[in-house]
């Protein structure tokens, strides 16, 4: 179907956004009154750069604080305030206005007088050739929702006059939207989408500052398109999101975001199928880049891992210890130091996977390959990190194992770690939720709910996406602070059967693992019913401790080299987390050692 986006849903001037929304591929946009009332270019310049730029104008709004309004001179004076928006959208070119439905104390509880005044407006609208879809906000004065708002359009039986839905009006009240599929379609004006995280708080706030894009929050968009299409809708699916970080956030990704989140929207609703995902089965490598490599060797040797492999024709090395690997990049420099840059993805199909990414606008990082080596599909997190998508060491397709020279190995005797069990990378503030989008679509990973994690300097929100067989796990973070603005930690958590022998041995190797305070193990002895021979081992290592009702979880952390750290991890039984519940004491931690450095 058409895609189209509110210009109120992201940040800058006016022309910036236009700019934006063609270039990610949108067809048409729905114009707000105040981003055209600040924009220095004339409706006529507007209408043109659209032209240009090949978006239609699909909508102009908001019109407020019509109907209903007693007649004590003032219905003239709106018809004449709506005159004058007509002949603005004579000049810009749009034909289709939204009335939104009005919030003004003055306004009655008449329905006759709000059809009858519809009416009037239709009819002036209709001579200019333009037409008026008219919506119920959630928090109206009389008319908060849809079905209301169609018996007033009914009632005012005027062909200029329909219904615009919107998404986040219909979900937030709680409206059944399979109401929608029994409204006459042609009376479906427009169709405005938006999601939102499930809180408890006043509606007209949540609206203008937590909207999301769909699949970003709690809401069943999906739903809502369904039963508009069933009731005969072909208008545009239209984004309009109020949202704070949206509108801080640069525009050119926001909207290759947003019409991602379309994409998927429509293949949810069954009205589009983009190559199927391509869930990945585990990590095949992570990758670090470091100038200096040497304090990265010492940490992946007393890690247990021995450097297996050198790439044939690039400073890259491969690092291995049971299935873990680890490439260290030394060609190039990372800013703030040692940092990961790239994961390998075991995936059963590395083209499909890249096929799907593609559809879903990521962007597929260029490669230099030297004849004779594997191809490679790699695509961009939003974030930046590097995805490949990889067959190791299956017959039906070449490994890029096949890439590296096998490299004088001094293997250690045990090895620590079994293979990589989860990946955590901290998210620029203004990308999170596009990020969790991001890997549940286009790798096909389910979400965990968002967490609030309290570190000492704020809040730090953090949300997991996992395979459902918990192959590949990826915990996104994102940290308060604008210092930590792109360049916040990274790690790599290891699986071990053993975290006791594994800890004894990274220190062992003279690796050095995150010292936890005492308090901690006071607390653990409270909580939870452990032999305190066990905790005093916990305690003298720095290991932390959870359980649920799905298990046990023992994990510690070693020194942080740049933005990078190790994390070692014993899940016991079923246990699917992350310790949440330590993250908080984690971070203090690092904290502390960050100052004493
Ligand atoms: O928040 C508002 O006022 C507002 C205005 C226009 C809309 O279409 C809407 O959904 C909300
Ligand atoms: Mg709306």
């Amino acid at each position: 179907m058409r895609k189209s986006i509110a210009t109120v849903s992201l940040s800058g001037p006016l022309s910036e956004k236009l700019t934006a929304i063609a270039a990610a591929g949108f067809d048409g946009v729905e114009i707000f009154e105040n981003d055209l009332l600040a924009a220095p270019q004339s409706p006529e310049e507007l209408r043109l750069r659209c032209a240009d730029l090949g978006l239609g104008i699909d909508l102009y709004q908001p019109f407020r604080d019509f109907e209903a309004i007693p007649d004590d001179g003032l219905s003239a004076r709106n018809l004449r305030r709506a005159e004058r928006t007509f002949d603005l959208m004579e000049r810009l070119g749009a034909d289709l206005l939204l009335v939104c439905s009005s919030v003004d104390p003055r306004a009655v509880d008449d329905d006759a007088l709000a059809a009858a005044q519809l009416h009037t407006l239709a009819d002036r609208a209709q001579r200019r050739g333009i037409r008026i879809a008219y919506e119920a906000l959630a928090w109206g004065r009389h008319v908060r929702t849809y079905d209301h708002a169609w018996r007033i359009v009914e009632r005012a039986d005027h062909p200029a006059l329909g219904l615009c839905l919107d998404s986040f009006h219909l979900l937030s009240r709680g409206s059944d939207p399979k109401g929608i599929a029994d409204l006459p379609g042609e009376k479906l004006f427009f169709l405005q989408l938006a999601d939102a995280p499930l809180m408890a708080m006043d509606v007209l706030q949540w609206s203008r500052h937590h909207r999301c894009f769909p699949g970003q929050g709690g809401f069943d968009v999906a739903a809502v398109v369904g039963a508009a299409v069933a009731a005969g809708y072909r208008g545009p699916l239209s984004l309009e999101v109020f949202n704070d970080v949206f509108r801080q956030a640069g525009a050119a990704t926001t909207a290759v975001d947003a019409l991602r989140s379309l994409l998927v929207l429509e293949e949810q609703a069954g009205l589009a199928a983009p190559p199927a995902p391509v869930v990945p089965s585990g990590f095949a490598f992570a990758e670090l880049a470091a100038a200096d490599s040497e304090p990265v060797r010492g940490l992946l040797g007393a890690l247990g891992f021995a450097r297996t492999g050198r790439h044939t024709s690039k400073p890259v090395e491969l690092w291995e210890q049971g299935a873990a690997r680890i490439l260290l990049n030394t060609g190039g420099h990372s800013r703030g130091g040692p940092a990961l840059t790239a994961i390998g993805l075991e995936t059963p199909g590395p083209a499909g996977a890249a096929q799907r990414a593609e559809a879903l606008l990521a962007p597929v990082v260029p490669r230099r390959r030297a004849t004779g080596e594997a191809p490679l599909d790699a695509v961009a997190a939003p974030d930046g990190t590097e995805l490949f998508f990889c067959r190791t060491g299956h017959p039906d397709h070449p490994s890029w194992t096949g890439d590296f020279a096998p490299a004088p190995c001094e293997t250690t005797d045990t090895a620590t770690a079994l293979h990589i069990d989860h990946i955590a990378l901290t998210q620029p503030w203004h990308q999170f939720d596009e990020a969790a989008l991001f890997y549940r679509s286009v790798l096909g990973l389910g979400a965990d709910e968002s967490l609030d994690l309290a570190d000492p300097y704020g809040l730090c929100r953090s949300r997991a996406v996992a395979a459902p067989d918990g192959g590949v796990r990826i915990a996104l973070n994102v940290a308060p602070g604008p210092d930590t603005d792109g360049a916040g930690p990274q790690h790599i958590a290891l699986a071990t059967d053993d975290v006791i022998a594994a800890a004894r041995s990274v220190r062992e190797r003279g690796g050095s693992l995150l010292p936890i305070p005492a308090n901690y193990y006071d607390d653990l002895a409270a909580r939870f019913d452990l032999d305190p021979q066990r905790i005093d081992t916990l305690r003298e290592l720095g290991i932390l401790y959870d359980r649920d009702d799905s298990g046990e979880f023992l994990h510690c952390y070693t020194a942080t080299l740049g933005r990078v750290f190790f994390e070692l991890v014993q899940r016991g039984d079923g246990y699917r987390g992350y310790g949440a519940r330590n993250a908080g004491i984690r971070l203090a931690a690092q904290q502390a050692c960050q100052h004493s450095a």
